[in-house]
């Protein structure tokens, strides 16, 4: 059932590996416009969840755009580090970057055998319909894996080399995009969306 028509739709996000995940997840459906055609500065991401996080981002580009806007909160939160990095994926080694991230994890996890590398990625997507709107639509995905003790695979973005997908042997930068998309939390938070919108 559909609780919400719209043909466009901004994708609150600045990360060009989740922008192309979430266009190829959702194009086919919406027009979907990058909030770069919108502004520059991004939201800051005070909240202490992922959902606190995405309705933040979403309400900023649904104000800057005068929109409907989406935005996706994700990470990984790894069972050896009490749930770290979490929301605080993107920035763990202090805003150096992707490559700089995987290093830290890595050496965080040096002596922790394979049986307590577990892991998940988590999405949350926050859908606002304008900037001020009271009742987001939220959608939740995880994905289970384990952390590997080094690189592997050229796709994906962020952590996609370091994550195991158990069932298939290999990480999640191994897989061609169109797996992924089929895969991921921000796959299964979309599959959620696309219900509620009434696209599925
Ligand atoms: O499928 C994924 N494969 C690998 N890594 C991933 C994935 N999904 C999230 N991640 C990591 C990347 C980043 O370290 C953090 C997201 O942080 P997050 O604040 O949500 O995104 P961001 O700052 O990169 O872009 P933006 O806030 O503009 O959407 O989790
Ligand atoms: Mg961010």
């Amino acid at each position: 059932m559909s609780e919400v028509t719209f043909s466009r739709l901004v994708l609150a996000s600045n990360n060009a590996g989740k922008l192309k995940e979430l266009q190829a997840m959702l194009g086919a459906h919406i027009e979907v416009l990058p909030q770069s055609q919108f502004i520059s500065e991004e939201a800051e991401e005070t909240g202490l969840s992922f959902i606190e996080n995405a309705i933040i981002k979403a309400r900023h580009a649904a104000r800057a755009s005068g929109l409907p806007a989406l935005a996706d909160d994700s990470g990984l939160a790894v069972d050896a580090l009490g749930g770290a990095p979490g929301i605080y994926s993107a920035r763990y080694a202090d805003g150096q970057g992707d490559a700089a991230n995987n290093a830290k994890l890595l050496d965080a996890l040096k002596n922790v055998p394979d049986d307590q590398r577990g892991a998940r990625f988590i999405c949350a997507l926050a859908l606002v319909r304008h900037a001020d709107d009271p009742v987001p639509i939220i959608c939740e995905g995880a994905w289970e894996g384990r952390i590997l003790h080094a690189a592997k695979g050229e796709h994906g973005f962020g952590y996609d080399p370091l994550f195991l997908v158990p069932e298939l042997g290999v990480s999640s930068a191994e897989l061609p995009a169109e797996q992924k998309n089929q895969l991921s939390h921000r796959a299964r938070a979309m599959v959620l969306l696309r219900q509620r919108l009434g696209l599925a």
